[in-house]
């Protein structure tokens, strides 16, 4: 079995300040695939090649990720879509308009990204990491600024189909989605921009994180962090007992202070705190393209302030430093 979208991330990468990724990433992606046979892998390659070929008349990026109006296609191919979208449920992050069809998910992740973009450097020519991504959302929005490349590393298999049943309708060369972990990067150095949103309260090592990240920024680039906070000074950091909001595998909420610390000590420079934001119901609630739980489930129903364990309810910061 073999397929494309690897070999076109080499080739992008084969003459750029990445070039140095290419004495581990094939080795490492041909292991990934040859695990995948086993699983659903087929299935999903199946059902990919099942999305039929539209003509987008447009490709919106700055406010929405908007592929093709539903003017575009007949009532037959909008159902067909509806249904092959359908099969990649759970739809987490998004939402994305493809042909008129709104795959409402269960974040609206646009919000995050509304509380970030005011606040970064220009993307303008620059090569960018997104550690995390998800179905790459985020990373749809990022193209939109202009960078060189856009790469996304998320172990995830199903944000990795999501992304490219979207990506058929945008087959951006720019725009790359690699199933791999942060602990697979190698210090590459070299990119002028890296995200990460969303991951550190899932690592077991939050410190040893923030050095994978400042490791792949070349010196002066720009680290964007986001993660779930509690309120503290620097000295505050938060470990739940078990799950935190029924999410198992969290380990570490710092207050913003303590978090400011923690860069400063991994050597980043000119950090700052540009926003704190509770999540909110409107936020991440269950819809048609996510059937199952939501924050609401999550929530003390007497007490909206409190998780069901309990703990602080979910505030989510944005902090941006420096290498
Ligand atoms: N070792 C790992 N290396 C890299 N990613 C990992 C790893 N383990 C898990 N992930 C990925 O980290 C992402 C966290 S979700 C944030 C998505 C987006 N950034 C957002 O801001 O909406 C938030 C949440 O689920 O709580 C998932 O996509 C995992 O697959």
């Amino acid at each position: 079995m073999s397929f494309p979208w690897f070999k076109d991330f080499y080739q992008q990468i084969a003459h750029s300040p990445l070039s140095h990724w290419l004495e581990v990433l094939p080795a490492q992606l041909a292991l990934w695939q040859s695990a995948q046979l086993h699983g659903d892998f087929a299935k999903w390659l199946k059902l990919l090649s099942l999305f039929p070929q539209t003509s987008v008349s447009n490709i919106e990026l700055q406010d929405k990720v908007e592929f093709g109006f539903a003017s575009d296609i007949d009532e037959h191919t909008s159902k067909q879509l509806v249904g092959l979208f359908k099969q990649f449920m759970p739809w987490r992050k998004g939402p994305f308009f493809i042909h008129g069809i709104h795959i409402d998910t269960e974040w609206r992740s646009d919000w995050k990204w509304d509380r970030v973009k005011p606040h970064i450097h220009s993307l303008k020519n620059r090569h960018v990491l997104d550690v995390g991504c998800g179905s790459g959302y985020h990373m749809w929005r990022m193209l939109a600024e202009d960078p060189k490349l856009v790469v996304g590393a998320d172990p995830s298999q199903l944000f990795l189909m999501q992304f490219q049943a979207i990506k058929q309708f945008n087959p951006d060369p720019r725009i790359h989605l690699l199933p791999i972990g942060v602990e697979q990067l190698p210090e590459l150095q070299a990119f002028d921009t890296v995200f990460s949103m969303g991951v550190l309260y899932h690592r077991k090592s939050p410190i040893d994180f923030l050095y994978q990240l400042k490791s792949q920024l070349r010196k002066g680039g720009e680290l964007v962090l986001e993660t779930l906070v509690v309120e503290g000074d620097e000295q505050t950091v938060f470990m739940p007992e078990d799950r935190y909001a029924q999410m198992r595998n969290v380990w570490y909420l710092p207050s913003t202070k303590a978090l400011t610390l923690w860069l400063e000590r991994v050597g980043f420079s000119n950090i700052r705190v540009v926003d704190v934001a509770p999540t909110t119901l409107d936020e991440q609630r269950k819809t048609q393209w996510m059937e199952s739980q939501s924050l609401a489930d999550f929530l003390d129903p007497q007490d909206n302030s409190r998780t069901i364990e309990g703990y602080p309810a979910p505030l989510r910061a944005v902090l941006i430093a420096e290498r």
